[in-house]
């Protein structure tokens, strides 16, 4: 089974680089201020700019407005709109409005938190499972928190999806041989501290893919 990667929160043509010449297919760029990956209209259009045309480019924000999407799709020249923490209403309205793919973030922690897949039928066009985040985190997600993965044994699963949530070149074989993942989306696990893309660990990680 071809596995794909997602590498998210990118804020380097160096890294950004290092993602694409590693085979990623999605590349992830962060518009969301309190994060420290988040970027610029500059930073996102200088990067944008060099992703080729066989690679997407994700946008990531939280419960967003139009004003600061179409800032950030303009810029971006977004291919895909990732939306964490934005209601099944709310997305359906952006999707109607933007005209495009929507990924919608499912937090999970426990298996009751599955149900909520299931809310953006006709909406999204894929499911992002990630890890729920501690009360009183700083984000809703890129914290490099992982979630049981065996909850996703035997679920069946009401969208395509990807998997997401503390991967790291060390555990993804785990990780896709428990759930069955064909597309996967790491941050923290290639990077050297909060915010700071690893060249190093990007192509381990995009190594580890392939070697799957
Ligand atoms: O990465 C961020 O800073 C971020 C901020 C706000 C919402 C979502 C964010 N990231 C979403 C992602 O797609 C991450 O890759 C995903 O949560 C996994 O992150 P990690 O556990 O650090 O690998």
């Amino acid at each position: 089974m071809q596995i794909s990667a997602k590498i998210c929160g990118l804020s380097t043509p160096e890294t950004l680089d290092a993602a694409i010449d590693g085979g990623a297919s999605h590349v992830g760029f962060v518009f969301y201020a309190p994060s420290p990956r988040t970027l610029s209209r500059d930073r996102a259009a200088q990067l944008a700019a060099r992703v080729p045309a066989h690679v997407q480019r994700v946008g990531v924000f939280v419960d967003p407005d139009d004003a600061l999407l179409d800032r950030a799709i303009a810029a971006g020249h977004l291919d895909v709109l990732q939306l964490h923490k934005t209601p099944a209403a709310r997305s359906a309205a952006i999707k109607a409005r933007t005209g495009l793919p929507l990924w919608s973030a499912v937090a999970v922690r426990t298996r009751a938190d599955l149900a909520e897949a299931a809310n953006f039928g006709g909406v999204a066009d894929r499911i992002l499972y990630d890890a729920k985040t501690p009360p009183g985190a700083a984000l809703p997600g890129g914290m490099g928190v992982r979630f049981d993965w065996s909850l996703l044994e035997g679920f069946r699963h009401p969208l395509p999806w990807l998997l997401s949530g503390g991967l790291d070149p060390v555990n993804l074989r785990e990780a896709v041989a428990m759930t069955g993942a064909t597309l996967v989306d790491v941050s923290s696990g290639v990077e050297s501290a909060p915010g700071i893309k690893d060249v190093t660990k990007i192509r381990a990680f995009l190594q580890a893919v392939n070697d799957l």
